[in-house]
């Protein structure tokens, strides 16, 4: 059975004329660790507010460890950990004093289960007397995962845990993610960043209330072969606009320093760019034959949803 069942949820805000979720269905297995990737407003929080009981959904139905969430809330309360995207901590209380806090209100203690948090705790433990308002975006990061698992749960929610951390604590908390993944908690996690795809058992790419694609990231890029060229010329804006006039480019979109096209046509792709750009006055013009990543497949699929 699905540790997390999503069936047909829909939720509306302002009456009706917001859709934030449109019958989002979908499955996630125990033990997994399960990426919901998606831009701002793509109705992730939205999602995890429903699966953590703090939000009614308009319709459909959904579980977690078998339970209910509109019926069971106070049973899933007790066994899900979530990590809210933002204000989870108490600002003027310290490290210690949001960890004693929230082990109070699931009426258990930090020595009780401390097994469960020393890997990340230990971290922070020398910075135990500061206030939460007052430790770097990474340190809050790993108080409030501590203060998520404090009471053991079964399924931890983690709604964009990494959004606004330096690149060097992104890594460190999917490395702690796949500790916890051991001992067997499943683990639905939020984030807009695409390159964390490749850290999750299995990801929703979800985009206006809509799961676009669900599968492993592998699966997922093998569905979407495109005939892609990673493309760059002498002047960068005029390259933007010349590569949006023939018919024969499908897409093209700028992917850091360089302008990522699909072709329509697979043959000569490379010559055909080339010969075109060359026509239309450019130099140094470069083109090579590219792999799709997940975020030219994100765009591809953003595109043909429009
Ligand atoms: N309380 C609310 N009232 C009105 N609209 C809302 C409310 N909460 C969310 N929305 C809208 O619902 C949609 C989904 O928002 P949601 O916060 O679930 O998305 P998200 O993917 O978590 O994005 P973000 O990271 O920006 O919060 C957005 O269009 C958002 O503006």
């Amino acid at each position: 059975m699905a540790t997390v069942h999503v069936e047909n949820i829909k939720k509306t805000y302002d009456k009706g004329s917001v859709l934030a979720l449109d019958n989002v269905s979908f499955d996630v297995k125990s033990g997994e660790l399960f990426g919901l990737i998606g831009p701002d407003g793509a109705g992730k929080t939205s999602l995890f507010r429903i699966l953590t009981t703090l939000l009614l959904p308009d319709g459909g139905h959904a579980q977690v460890a078998g339970l209910d969430v509109v019926n069971d809330l106070w049973k899933i309360r007790r066994i899900v950990g979530y990590m809210p995207g933002k204000f989870s901590l108490y600002q003027d209380l310290s490290i210690e004093e949001n960890l004693q806090f929230f082990a109070t209100v699931f009426n258990t203690t930090v020595e009780k289960n401390y097994h469960l948090i020393e890997d990340i705790y230990v971290q922070i433990e020398p910075f135990k007397k500061r206030l939460a308002g007052k430790l770097s975006g990474g340190m809050k990061q790993k108080l409030a995962l501590c203060c998520a698992l404090i009471h053991e749960p079964k399924v931890l929610f983690l709604d964009e845990p990494t959004t606004g951390v330096d690149p060097v604590s992104r890594k460190e908390f999917w490395d702690m993610l796949d500790r916890l993944k051991t001992r067997g908690i499943t683990i639905v996690v939020s984030t807009p960043y695409m390159d964390e795809a490749s850290r999750c058992d299995r990801i929703a790419l979800i985009q206006k209330g809509k799961i676009l694609e669900l599968d492993t990231l592998t699966k997922i890029i093998g569905r979407h072969t495109q005939n892609l060229y990673a493309v760059n010329a002498d002047n960068r804006y005029q390259l933007m606009h010349d590569l949006r006039k023939p018919a024969e480019i499908e897409s093209s979109f700028a992917f850091g320093e360089e302008q990522h096209v699909t072709l329509r046509t697979p043959e000569n792709g490379k010559n055909y760019l080339i010969d075109y750009l060359t026509q239309t006055g450019h130099s140094d013009i470069t083109v090579r034959k590219i792999e799709p990543t997940i975020e030219d497949v994100f765009i591809k699929l953003m595109l043909e949803n429009q």
